[in-house]
């Protein structure tokens, strides 16, 4: 896979250097080029921006730079990523459904965000566009979006993550559950005690106690995943909790 971010704050994407995204990048499983939408501008200001049509405060990313960039930047097949306030919701799914693609491009906006007709076009080009969105609150640009996006489509690439093993059990992962708490040594700390049952050894138990846990945290923190949940997902122990 190949992922391009174009800004006009490239190094706000630093961090995409660190950690296991640095390391795929590194080893050749991810392929990863930030730009600086700045070097597709013509003018003397280097300008990217400019007054909305109809009105309103703030100002619009200009079409003509960042169909430029987009003409350099999107290979053949491409998919490009539009953070907004406005896009579908960024969720585990929408990450698993991206992660198979051939390249993704993120086009970082900033002020009100960039004009319609960049997305337009790439669709007219029969061109796939997904406008999303991490949540519903407002950030300034979409940079810290594609820094969230990026890393959870990277982390589901083979080899990225050490234990594949651990992808399955995660929250919003197959069982639909947020993820039991977790524990490690010292089995006493702070005068609490890490659950006995984790460290008994018994295997089946463990495995009951943890969705148990699941079950009670995801009722309690996010009772829509429930209502989400295959009908057969949750069995008669599960519902005598
Ligand atoms: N993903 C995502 C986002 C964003 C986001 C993404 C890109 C841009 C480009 C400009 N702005 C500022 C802005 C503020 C108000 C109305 C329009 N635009 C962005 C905000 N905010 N919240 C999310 N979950």
């Amino acid at each position: 896979m190949r992922i391009d971010v174009i800004s006009i704050f490239p190094d706000y994407l630093a961090p995409l250097s660190l950690s296991l995204v640095g390391k795929a990048a590194q080893s050749g499983l991810l392929e990863l080029a930030v730009h600086d939408l700045r070097s597709w501008t013509t003018d003397r200001h280097r300008t990217v921006d400019d007054t909305p049509f109809g009105g309103g405060a703030g100002m619009v990313m200009r079409p003509d730079v960042w169909g430029a960039a987009l003409d350099d930047v999107l290979q053949p097949g491409g998919t490009l990523i539009v953070p907004t306030p406005s896009g579908e919701t960024f969720t585990q799914r929408v990450a698993e459904s991206l992660v198979i693609e051939s390249q993704l491009v993120f086009a970082c906006g900033r002020y009100e965000g960039i004009d319609a007709r960049v997305a337009e076009r790439h669709r007219q080009g029969g061109g796939t566009v997904r406008e999303m969105s991490i949540g519903d609150y407002v950030l300034n640009g979409g940079e810290v979006a594609s820094l969230v996006m990026i890393e959870a489509v990277a982390r589901l690439l083979p080899g990225v993550i050490g234990n594949p093993a651990s992808l399955v059990e995660e929250s919003h992962g197959e069982a639909g559950l947020l993820e039991y708490p977790v524990y490690t040594k010292p089995p006493s700390w702070a005068g609490l005690d890490a659950p006995e049952v984790l460290l008994s050894g018994h295997h089946a138990k463990i495995v009951r106690w943890r969705r148990d846990r699941a079950i009670e945290r995801t009722l309690d923190r996010r009772p829509d995943m429930i209502e989400a949940l295959d009908p057969t997902t949750l069995d008669k122990a599960d519902l005598a909790l």
